[in-house]
Order: structure tokens, then C-alpha cells, then sequence
């Protein structure tokens, strides 16, 4: 039986997630969950899953939860409760699905505790890939990527050398806005933004697809996960999502792994690995796929990834500006502050302004983060 902890529970990974353990309870065992404001339907988890501890944004929603909760389920709080969800002794895997960094600490505090982590927060390594790998490495713990892409490159490179790949082929679906032109990107609407054509996922994350910085922040995590240079991680438009990535070896063979755009899917693998159990989802028919599309991807048309990969490539301190930026110009795009073609905007004015630290440790990384959401929560757009 696996223990799991689950960081997030109530977002689409973690409810996701959640449903894998609902289909294999002799396999799967919940111990912990960690959430933020949802208590609605956390406590509606907690009658199901009967984990020893909840935690909460805060100590208001935790006194509020508790006498709801069943007898052997305790409600914590804040950023202590999430460390407490991500450490506690009885959970030996940690689903990282809390959004943006604030899945950094945890993330990190499950890896020092010695759990092997399923990850799903990409953020966490692109604000701080090269201390979490390090962690990871120093502590002997397994990150399973679960986001769909670096799950299918995980699975295509099951056996393989590392010396014997020639690069990753990342797929892009292209998000809600890929058949428009920059032009028409002025006025869109945020329903519009987030109106995935594959994927039903939280709100950040629809629009990082939109704005294609998804697949820039999917760029460093694949350099950060697989330890390869930026050259050789390529990124290519396929508006099905059917294939979820691609490696291409020394032999110029190609391995891919394809299926419906289902995150149980990858969310089960990391769960079970190195064992495949069944799952309940619609079965891929290809026949009613009938084609599949490929496109090159104009950075001149989606500047947030060529913004990735000058963060990458430049290191330092830099990933984490193009994050915090990144993460304050969605929200405030999401609450009407700012027009979509001024979330790059935003983010480009953060990297340009920003003075890299190299070899940044945590406190420089957080400081950094700080003063990226700071230019980026006062930014005005022309
Ligand atoms: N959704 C998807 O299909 C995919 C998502 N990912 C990645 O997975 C991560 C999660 O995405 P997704 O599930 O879509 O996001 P959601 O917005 O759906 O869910 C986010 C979860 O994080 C919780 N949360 C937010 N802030 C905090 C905090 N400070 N402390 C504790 N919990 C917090 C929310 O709680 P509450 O709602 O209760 O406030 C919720 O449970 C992201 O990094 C995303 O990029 C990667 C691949 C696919
Ligand atoms: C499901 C998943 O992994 C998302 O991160 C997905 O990649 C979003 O799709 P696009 O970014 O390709 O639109
Ligand atoms: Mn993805």
C-alpha cells in the first residue's frame, strides 16, 4: 500500500489525482491533504479519503473545518500546515500540485523528509530547479514528473542511456488563442483565455498555454528533470494533443507516447511507478483522431517562450524573475488589471531590469522572486 500526501488536493491535479486512488483503494492510501481556500469541498475529501491531516490557508478556515472533519482527521494551517502535510511520517509519496511557488518550501520540505515526490508544480523548478534537484540527489528521492509532456519522455526513456538521446521534442497544443494573430490578440477576453481546446485544468495554467509560456516553463523543467542543455530540448505545435512528447535518439529512431489528453493518466504512472496498473479512461482511437498536425513555433509569434529559454540558458537568478513576473501579470490578467499581450509585456520589462545573481541560494531566489512580483504588480502597460 502506498501513503500518500497530496499538496493541492482540491485543484484539478489533486482532484485528479484523488480519482486514481478512488479507482485502486487496495493500492492507494490517503494520509495527508493540503489545500487553500476550497474548505467546501476538502472536508467533502476528508469523508471520503479519511486522511490523519488537513491543512488549510488559515487559522480561521482550519477552526471553521475542524468540527466538520471526521474524528481522526486534524486541521492545520498556513505555511507550517502545508510543511506538515508534505512531511508527515506516514506518507511515503508527495503529489505536488499546489500552484505556482508557493509549491516551492513543501516540495523541498517532502524531498529533506525523504518522500519520493510525483510532480506536477513545474513552477518549483524553474524558480529553483538546480536546489531542488540537488535536494533531491543529496536525499536519494525520485522526482516522477507528472505533467503530461515530461511524463511521456519519462516513460519513452524507461531503459534507455542518457548519452544515447539527440533531443526532446516537446508538443504544444498552441492553448485557446492559436489560430489568431497577434493583432487579434489585443482585445481578447479572459473567458476566452480560458477556454483550453484539449485540457480542462486550473486557471493559471490555461493561461500560461495561451500566452505559450507554459511550454517555455515546461522547457526548464524538461532541462532541470532530464539534466540536458537547452539545445537539445525542442519545442513543436501539435493542436491535437494526442502525442505528449517525443525523444529523439543518436539512432535518429523516435519514441512517443500517445494517448487522450487525460492527466490520470501520467498523475497514475508517477503514483504506481516503476509498476503500469489499469485505469478507467477513454481508450485513444485513432481512427476517430484520423490525422495528426505538426507546426514549427514562431517565437516572434509566442515571445514568452523565447523568453524561457533566455531565462534558461542565461541561469542564475533569471528563471525566477520570468516566474514571479509570469505569476503576477496572470493573476492580473485574471481579475481585469491588465490586457493578455501585457502579460508578456510585464515579464519582459522584469528580465530586462533584473540584475542576475549567479549560483543563487534560497534566500537570493526568494529575494529575487519578491522583486520580480513587486516590478511586476506595479508595471503600467503603454
Ligand atoms: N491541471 C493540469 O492538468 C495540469 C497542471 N499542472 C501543474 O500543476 C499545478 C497545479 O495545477 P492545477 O491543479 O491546474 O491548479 P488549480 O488552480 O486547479 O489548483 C491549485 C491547488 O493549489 C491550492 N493552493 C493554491 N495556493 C495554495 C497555497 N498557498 N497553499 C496550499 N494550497 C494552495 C488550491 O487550493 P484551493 O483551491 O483550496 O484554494 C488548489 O488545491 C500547477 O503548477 C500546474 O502548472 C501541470 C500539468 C497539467
Ligand atoms: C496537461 C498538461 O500537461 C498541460 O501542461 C498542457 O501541457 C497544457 O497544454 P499546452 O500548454 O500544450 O496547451
Ligand atoms: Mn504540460
Amino acid at each position: 500500500m502506498r501513503k500518500i500526501a497530496i499538496l493541492g488536493s482540491t485543484g484539478s491535479i489533486g482532484t485528479q489525482a484523488l480519482d486514481v486512488i478512488r479507482q485502486h483503494p487496495e493500492q492507494f492510501s490517503v494520509v495527508a491533504l493540503a489545500a487553500g481556500k476550497n474548505i467546501d469541498l476538502l472536508t467533502e475529501q476528508a469523508h471520503e479519503f479519511q486522511p490523519q491531516l488537513v491543512s488549510v490557508a488559515t487559522k480561521e478556515l482550519a477552526e471553521k473545518i475542524q468540527h466538520q472533519l471526521p474524528l481522526n482527521t486534524k486541521a492545520v494551517w498556513g505555511e507550517e500546515g502545508a510543511l506538515a502535510a508534505a512531511t508527515h511520517p506516514d506518507a511515503d509519496f508527495v503529489i505536488s500540485a499546489i500552484v505556482g511557488s508557493a509549491g516551492l518550501l513543501p516540495t523541498l520540505a517532502a524531498i529533506e523528509a525523504g518522500k519520493a515526490i510525483g510532480l506536477a508544480n513545474k513552477e518549483t523548478l524553474v524558480t529553483a530547479g538546480h536546489i531542488v534537484m540537488r535536494k533531491a540527489k543529496e536525499h536519494d528521492v525520485s522526482v516522477i514528473p507528472i505533467d503530461s509532456e515530461h511524463s511521456a519522455i519519462f516513460q519513452c526513456l524507461q531503459g534507455e542511456d542518457k548519452s544515447a538521446i539527440r533531443r526532446l521534442i516537446i508538443t504544444a497544443s498552441g492553448g485557446s488563442f492559436r489560430d489568431l494573430t497577434r493583432e487579434q490578440l489585443a482585445d481578447v477576453t479572459v473567458k476566452e483565455a480560458l477556454a483550453h481546446p484539449n485540457w480542462s485544468m486550473g486557471a493559471k495554467v490555461t493561461i500560461d498555454s495561451a500566452t505559450m509560456m507554459n511550454k517555455g516553463l515546461e522547457v526548464i523543467e524538461a532541462h532541470w528533470l532530464f539534466d540536458l542543455p537547452y539545445n537539445k530540448i525542442d519545442t513543436i505545435l501539435h493542436k491535437e494533443s494526442i502525442i505528449h512528447s517525443m525523444v529523439e535518439f543518436t539512432d535518429r529512431a523516435v519514441m512517443a507516447q500517445l494517448g487522450t489528453p487525460d492527466m490520470r493518466t501520467p498523475i497514475q504512472y508517477a503514483m504506481a511507478y516503476p509498476k503500469r496498473i489499469p485505469l478507467e479512461t477513454e481508450p485513444l482511437d485513432l481512427m476517430k483522431v484520423s490525422q495528426l498536425h505538426f507546426t514549427a513555433l514562431d517565437f516572434k509569434r509566442y515571445p514568452c517562450l523565447a523568453f524561457a529559454y533566455e531565462a534558461g540558458q542565461k541561469g542564475g537568478t533569471l528563471p525566477t524573475v520570468l516566474n514571479g513576473a509570469n505569476e503576477v501579470a496572470v493573476a492580473r490578467f485574471l481579475r481585469g488589471d491588465i490586457p493578455f499581450l501585457a502579460i508578456e509585456d510585464t515579464i519582459a520589462h522584469a528580465m530586462a531590469k533584473h540584475k542576475v545573481v549567479e549560483n543563487p541560494g534560497l534566500e537570493d531566489i526568494f529575494e529575487a522572486d519578491r522583486w520580480a512580483r513587486q516590478i511586476a504588480e506595479k508595471y503600467q502597460p503603454a
